[in-house]
C-alpha cells in the first residue's frame, strides 16, 4: 500500500523547501500564524499533535488558510489518524516509526512520512512502502554526517529525507544542499516568544529569510 506522497504535493513541498514546525496552544492563533508563514513565503507546515488545541487549529488552517499545505506531526497512535484526517490533514510525520501508525495511515490514504535514526530504521520504513523519510533527530543525533552514512546503502531505492531537529536559519543551506535531502524543517521560525506576543511580523520575517536561503540553493 502506498504512504508515498503524490507527486504534486513533494513537487510542492520541495519547492517550498521548508516545512514550518508549529506547536499551537491556542487554536486563536492558527490563522494568523498560517497567514504570516505565507506573507514571508513558507507554505508547509507540520502542526504538531502535542496540546489539546492542535487539531482545532488545523480545522481552521483548512477552512481559511487553503494555500498552506497541511501536514500534521507528532502522530504517534493509529487513533490519531482518523480524527487528523477529518479535520483535513494533508499529510503526517511521526518521531519515530510505528508501523501500526503507517499502516493505519496507508489505509487512510494519508502520505505519511515517519522518523528515521538508523539503517534498522530505514530498513523498517522501506518495507513498509515509505520513501520519505524524516531524518530526527538531525543535528544531535550526528547531523548530516550521520545522514549521509545511513543514507548511503538505500540512496538506490530512492530514499530521501526531511532532517528536523536542530535545523535553523544557521545551517539551512548546507542541510538544503544536501543530495539525500528533499526539504528541511523546524521550530526556529515560530518560536513561542513570537506565539505568546502574537508577533507575527517577526514570524514573517523568520519566514522569508528561510524562503531566501531556499531560493538560494540551486536545483
Ligand atoms: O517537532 C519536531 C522537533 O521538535 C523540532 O525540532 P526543533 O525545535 O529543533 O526544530
Ligand atoms: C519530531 C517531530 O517532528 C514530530 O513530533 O513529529
Amino acid at each position: 500500500m502506498e504512504s508515498q506522497f503524490p507527486p504534486d504535493m513533494l513537487q510542492r513541498i520541495e519547492r517550498s523547501g521548508v516545512i514550518s514546525v508549529l506547536i499551537i496552544d491556542d487554536a486563536s492563533d492558527a490563522v494568523p500564524l498560517a497567514k504570516a508563514l505565507l506573507a514571508g513565503g513558507v507554505d508547509a507546515m507540520e502542526l504538531t499533535l502535542r496540546t489539546d488545541a492542535a487539531v482545532d487549529a488545523l480545522r481552521r488552517i483548512r477552512d481559511e488558510v487553503p494555500e498552506m499545505l497541511a501536514g500534521i506531526g507528532t502522530v504517534i497512535s493509529v487513533d490519531q489518524i482518523d480524527p487528523i484526517v477529518a479535520a483535513g490533514a494533508q499529510f503526517a510525520v511521526s518521531p519515530g516509526l510505528n508501523p501500526q501508525v503507517v499502516r493505519k495511515a496507508q489505509q487512510a490514504g494519508l502520505p505519511f512520512a515517519p522518523g528515521v535514526m538508523t539503517p534498522s530504521d530505514i530498513e523498517a520504513a522501506v518495507e513498509l512502502g515509505c520513501r520519505e523519510l524524516k531524518f530526527f533527530p538531525a543535528e544531535p543525533s550526528g547531523g548530516q554526517t550521520m545522514l549521509n552514512s545511513i543514507r548511503a546503502p538505500y540512496a538506490h531505492l530512492g530514499v530521501r529525507f526531511v532532517p528536523l531537529g536542530g535545523v535553523n536559519e544557521k545551517n539551512a543551506a548546507s542541510w538544503l544542499s544536501n543530495p539525500g535531502v528533499f526539504a528541511i524543517g523546524g521550530s526556529w521560525l515560530t518560536p513561542k516568544e513570537c506565539l505568546q506576543k502574537k508577533d507575527w511580523t517577526e514570524v514573517t520575517r523568520r519566514a522569508a529569510e528561510a524562503r531566501a536561503i531556499a531560493d538560494s540553493i540551486s536545483p
